[in-house]
């Protein structure tokens, strides 16, 4: 098959299509655009070429005289393969996009092709503008609302104002800090959550997050985008359970002048503000059935129809969704349109409850501490003493990660001071539940140590015997470990005997002597815990 090039092109394209017609309109099309092209006619001719060089992306038909689009993004994954893939499927076969964004696609184009939209997915996968649409903005749009003229330009200016749907959707700055570097966590569920997630990153694939109130579902959809080629655009964050039925289908598609009483100027809707970046549909579960079709329409036709607007505009969004509901029950109970939920949950990360992972929650605690200190101007920010943190990991968190800064919130209120010890908590000992950290002893007066919290809860998990430790939490550094654990054990038998190295000796098998031998080593001197001279 052909190739033809552009000079000085930085993106070079594979097109996959059995029909010459078409394969000359694709090219046509993607060398206006500046790219170099290649194209095959069968998977045969695409395989060979794509043994003897790399693209930026690969675009394909589904359907191929040898074979299917998927076999080739299977032997680009089995490859480990950057490239970027599209595919093209037949008008009305659901079923093959969304088999294609499970095998890895970045997105999909339906039969016939809307060159447009066809333009836009290229540039988006490679994370530019297309050149062409960009030639046809009206020049005398306002400055706000000027589509980003270069990728670079859009790159200096993320939060550039337009006008903002009216309510519920938040489009914050730009955080100072990537939401995945925010996801605080070491245990093996947040360790492969965060490598789904920039596994997902990768794609336009639906996502649907799946997991109790106040875990970290919207943390997570943020680091999606972030992580993605959409994390200079906007991130849109909807609660749909928030936004009155009757004004659902203005604020998701926005609405023209006089479209209805108080419609006293043209207004965006979430679908706009979030173009070119991610919507992001919390408590999609709460969707009314009449507006599920409207958005299942919207989501499959790529295209919105404000309200009270003769004609349907294009927007190119990324959708994450999220609930805390069974959205398959709630499909068996007639509550959930079935096939808006197979559109949504193509990919379903589910984000565990924190009693799932309360071996995190010292590092997250340490995080949020330093988040909400920060955000209330008070340094240095306080530590939590041993204690609290052993009381922290008894505690179920039913509210979960949310509802530990609240609980941290109200405690740094009323520490005043440089720690927040167990009583600042206000968590009753009713409520705590020994066996969530594998019986960690709530009696444990640890003695803070510099190395900081995690470390602490180390110390307390080994106290309690080493075989509550998980495999990934085994130390690295066995004789410090060691020394520290022995450090902790001298140090609370000293207190239990009121600093008395004859009587805490004796409890723990060791003479004065030995006692004093063991203290020297670790360092613990008799002034730093005001030991008796006996
Ligand atoms: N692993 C984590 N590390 C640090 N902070 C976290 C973590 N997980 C969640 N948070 C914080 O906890 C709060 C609640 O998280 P988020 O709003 O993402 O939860 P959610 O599951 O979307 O809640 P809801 O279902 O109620 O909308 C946020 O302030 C978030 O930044």
């Amino acid at each position: 098959m052909s190739s033809a090039s552009s000079p000085g092109s930085a993106f070079s394209l594979l097109v996959v299509d059995d029909e010459p017609d078409l394969r000359t309109l694709y090219e046509l099309t993607l060398m206006r655009e500046g790219y170099e092209l290649e194209t095959a006619g069968s998977v045969a001719d695409a395989l060979a070429r794509l043994q003897r060089r790399r693209y930026s992306a690969v675009i394909t038909d589904m359907r191929l005289p040898d074979g299917s689009g998927l076999d080739l993004l299977h032997w680009l994954d089995s490859q480990g393969r950057e490239e970027k893939t599209l595919v093209i499927t037949a008008y009305g076969s659901s079923e093959n996009a969304v088999e294609a964004l499970k095998a890895g696609a970045y997105d999909y184009l339906t039969k016939p092709v809307d060159l447009r939209q066809f333009r836009q997915v290229v540039a988006s996968a490679l994370g530019r503008q297309p050149q062409t649409v960009r030639a046809v903005v009206p020049a005398n749009l306002p400055p706000a609302q000027q589509p980003p003229q270069t990728f670079a330009q859009a790159a200096k200016e993320p939060d550039k104002e337009r006008p903002a749907p009216a309510t519920v959707a938040r489009v914050p700055a730009m955080p100072s800090m990537s939401a995945l570097s925010r996801l605080a966590g070491k245990s093996a569920a947040i360790q492969e959550l965060r490598s789904l997630i920039e596994k997902v990153s990768r794609s336009m694939a639906p996502v649907l997050l799946q997991g109790e109130s106040g875990t970290g579902k919207e943390l997570v959809a943020r680091a999606i985008h972030d992580s993605g080629v959409r994390a200079r655009q906007r991130f849109v964050a909807v609660n749909c359970g928030a936004i009155p039925e009757q004004l659902l289908e203005a604020e998701f598609f926005g609405y023209r002048k006089g479209a209805f009483t108080g419609a006293n100027e043209d207004r965006e809707g979430f679908f706009q503000a979030a173009d070119g970046g991610t919507l992001f549909l919390d408590e999609i579960g709460d969707l009314p059935l009449a507006m599920q079709s409207k958005l299942l329409r919207s989501i499959q036709e790529r295209s919105v129809r404000p309200v009270g607007a003769v004609v349907e505009a294009a927007v190119n969004v990324r959708i994450l969704s999220a609930t805390h509901k069974d959205l398959g029950a709630e499909v068996a109970a007639g509550r959930f349109r079935q096939d808006l939920f197979y559109r949504l949950n193509v990919i379903q990360l589910r984000v565990p409850p924190l009693r799932e992972r309360i071996e995190d929650v010292p590092l997250i605690a340490e995080r949020v501490l330093e988040r909400i200190a920060g955000d209330a101007g008070v340094s240095p920010v306080p530590r939590l003493t041993p204690t609290a943190l052993v009381q922290l990991t008894r505690y179920a968190f039913p509210g979960n990660v949310r509802e530990l800064e609240n609980l941290l919130h109200r405690a740094l209120a009323l520490s005043g001071g440089e720690w927040i010890d167990a009583a600042d908590l206000g968590l009753p000992e009713s409520l705590l539940d020994d066996s969530l950290l594998g019986g960690l002893d709530s009696s444990g007066d640890l003695m803070v140590d510099d190395a900081g919290l995690a470390r602490n809860l180390d110390l307390a998990k080994a106290s309690n015997g080493l075989s509550n430790l998980p495999p990934s939490d085994l130390p690295t550094d066995l004789a410090r470990f060691l020394d520290d654990v022995e450090r902790d054990i001298l140090l609370r038998a000293l207190m239990q005997h009121r600093f008395n190295r004859t009587a805490a000796g004796a409890s723990l098998g060791l003479s004065l002597r030995q006692i004093r031998y063991r203290m020297a080593r670790l360092g613990v001197t008799a002034d730093e815990v005001g030991a008796s001279e006996e």
